[in-house]
């Protein structure tokens, strides 16, 4: 598809596109975009810029700021957190179209080690702090609810914007839902997760009432660049040659997306195969398509694709 040069921001068919201007995802944001040709250059200290070869403007935004921009249709698509768009209330107004695999963490219901708490039953009706209040509160509300716990018996949720996991030593929480990832923080703060509120990674998403249908192709697009991206950060190509016997067996192990490559060798007792395996386990592919008599096993990975 050719598109033509980008008219001014602000007209009428160009797409906003809102980034997220720091953070967690803010990097990998970058290297996505690269990844798509999503070409730009940001000034200095400027939320919002144009794209150099499409008709994209970029609008760079506070990661919890982006789910009610995009539910309301005043940009057409996003990154973001799924966690950000269940605290935001939005989960029904924006359609998550990409799962984009990083920004991968969980929410988890967290209390001091020292504390002798170990099950959120026993945590319920205390203090809790968290940036997370409308998720807490609906998980604690739930859980009073099931312990019969009603008016000043109910568990207390209190909001801070950062660094939650210090609330406990300050005396202000008897625990806290927060983001866990390598786990160091939580470590760090001598505490420790007794319950998974919700899993979480970046998502792409888009308004589930779109205000510009016209921008659909270039939706569409953008997706299905991204997509690529994604899907060969997920893959490799696996290369073998395998005795004609051993062919069903090898492309059980390698049946790749839709169906792996076969071609004829000079020597007719054997075939090569061409295979997409996901890239996390293509180290046990390998193992077994030795066992079976595969040789001159290559794995080779992919700058981009279209699945
Ligand atoms: N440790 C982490 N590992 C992976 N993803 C994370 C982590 N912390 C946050 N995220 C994801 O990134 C999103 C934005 O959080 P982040 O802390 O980066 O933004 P911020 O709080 O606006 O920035 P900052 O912490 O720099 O002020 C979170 O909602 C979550 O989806
Ligand atoms: O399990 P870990 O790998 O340690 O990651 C978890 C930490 O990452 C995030 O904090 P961030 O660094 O964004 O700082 P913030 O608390 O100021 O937002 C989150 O709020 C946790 O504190
Ligand atoms: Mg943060």
């Amino acid at each position: 598809m050719t598109l033509s040069i980008p008219p001014a921001i602000g007209e009428p068919h160009r797409l906003l596109f809102a980034i997220p201007k720091k953070g967690r995802l803010y990097e990998k944001t970058m290297e996505l975009l690269a990844g798509a040709d999503i070409q730009f250059r940001r000034s200095n200290r400027l939320d919002i810029c144009s794209a150099t070869n499409h008709p994209i403007t970029l609008v760079f935004l506070p990661a919890s700021d982006i789910p009610s921009f995009v539910a309301k249709g005043d940009v057409d698509l996003g990154i973001t957190g799924h966690d950000v768009i269940l605290e935001a209330g939005m989960t029904d107004l924006v359609d998550e179209v990409l799962q984009l695999g990083f920004g991968k963490c969980a929410l988890q219901v967290q209390v001091p080690e020292a504390s002798g708490i170990k099950t959120v039953d026993q945590l319920a009706g205390k203090r809790v702090v968290t940036s997370f209040e409308v998720v807490a509160a609906k998980y604690f509300d739930e859980l009073d609810a099931k312990l019969g716990f009603v008016g000043d018996n109910k568990t207390k949720i209190q909001y801070i914007g950062g660094s939650v996991e210090a609330a406990c030593a300050l005396g202000l929480a008897d625990g806290i839902v927060d983001l866990v990832e390598s786990g160091e923080t939580m470590r760090a703060a001598g505490l420790h997760a007794i319950d998974t509120v919700l899993n979480t990674e970046a998502v792409l998403i888009k308004s589930a009432k779109p205000k510009h249908e016209h921008l659909k192709p270039i939706i569409d697009l953008v997706t299905r660049r991204i997509a690529g991206v994604i899907a060969s950060k997920k893959y490799v190509l696996c290369e073998y040659n395998i005795p004609r016997a051993a062919l069903s067996n090898a492309t059980a192990i390698t049946p790749g997306r839709r169906a792996p490559t076969i071609s004829p060798l000079e020597d007719p007792e054997w075939v090569a195969v061409s295979s997409m395996v996901e890239r996390k386990r293509v180290a046990g592919v390998m193992d077994q398509l030795v066992d079976i008599g595969a040789e001159d096993v290559l794995v080779v990975s992919l700058d981009n694709c279209r699945v």
